[in-house]
């Protein structure tokens, strides 16, 4: 063996050593057979099946999610054909049945034509990252239920009916639908904070949410909390005889859960007054107007002495 042969050798075994030394698993796929020329033996304390059980990329296609299996091959194929270094994020099988989050950093040896000769890549374990990218998710979604919920009675806030009220509002308007909506008021709560302090009218604004959300008809209907002690249903698909009836019922709620209200009123309870509004929306007909008109009758219900309901003409 000359000098530069056993250099080379000792760097091979140098550049070996390293490979199956580190935490990313190499591995060559010869592209003429679709083999596996080479595996780190690394494979087998991550996966469980030893080197040798790396015969054919079938092999490696049959070690991999359901799910993920067919997209991946195609990309994976359709990628090394083309000649393009690239990379997939899977779930590969372990030999006890659980599934490993890898990604493959794969990069295609071209011959001189251009065509694949062979594939060779590093196949990571990125399981941590999947669990904390998995963890970030859920807390996003948590956080974004949290922002379209009021903090104190846990119904929908109004940040919520902003963005639903537009969406039923083009929804009806092309089914030609009604769309009404109610909006409720306590009736002297400054008076019920006065006698009571605020902490609770705080749990007095929760008890009332909880009255009113009994009404709620399916995932359709909403009921928010609009603002201080105002609270509205809104109401698809619901005529105004339908959304007057659930007005009144929303006011039985409430009489029905006998919250006292010493401050006032000849039966010392706590009651409400409604105003309601139905559209069925046109072209140049819009959101805000609709909701003002239910809001003034609302101060017509205050007006009329509390404790009912004013829709049109009544
Ligand atoms: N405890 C508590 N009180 C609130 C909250 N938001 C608004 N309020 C109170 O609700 C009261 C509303 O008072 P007004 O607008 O005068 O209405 P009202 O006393 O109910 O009188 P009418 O509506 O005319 O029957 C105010 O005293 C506010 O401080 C809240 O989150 N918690």
């Amino acid at each position: 063996m000359s000098l530069d042969d056993a250099i080379l050798t000792e760097d091979l075994g140098v550049y070996k050593t390293l490979l199956e030394s580190t935490r990313a698993i190499p591995w060559k796929i010869e592209w003429a057979s679709l083999r596996f020329a080479y595996i780190g033996p690394q494979i087998e304390e991550l996966l469980g099946w030893a080197p040798q059980s790396w015969q054919t990329v079938q092999d490696w296609a049959d070690r991999m999610h359901p799910e993920d299996r067919e997209w991946v091959f195609n990309f994976c194929v359709a990628q090394s054909q083309a000649g393009i270094d690239h990379e997939a994020d899977y779930r590969a099988l372990r030999k006890d049945g659980e599934f490993v989050w890898i990604r493959d950093v794969v990069h295609v040896v071209r011959n001189e034509d251009g065509t694949p000769n062979a594939l060779i890549g590093f196949m990571f374990d990125i399981s941590e990252r999947k669990r904390t990218e998995e963890k970030l998710l859920d807390m996003q979604r948590e956080l974004e239920e949290l922002s379209f919920k009021d903090g104190l009675t846990g119904v929908a806030n109004r940040r919520r009916f902003d963005m639903v009220v537009e969406a039923r509002w083009r929804d009806t308007r092309q089914a030609h639908q009604p769309l009404s909506v109610v909006v409720l008021d306590i009736d002297f709560f400054k008076q019920y904070n006065d006698h009571y302090g605020h902490l609770e009218g705080d749990e007095c604004l929760k008890r009332v949410a909880q009255a009113l959300a009994g009404i709620v008809r399916g995932p359709d209907d909403l009921l928010c909390r609009f603002g201080g002690e105002e609270f509205v249903l809104l109401l698809p698909n619901t005529d105004e005889a339908t959304a007057m009836a659930m007005a009144w019922r929303c006011l039985d709620r409430l009489d029905k859960a006998l919250i006292p209200h010493a401050g006032v009123g000849p039966d010392k309870r706590l009651t409400l007054s409604a105003g309601v509004n139905t559209i069925i929306p046109k072209e140049g007909d819009e959101v805000l107007p609709f909701i003002a008109r239910a809001d003034r009758r609302l101060y017509l219900a205050k007006e009329r002495g509390r404790h009912r309901v004013v829709a049109d003409g009544a």
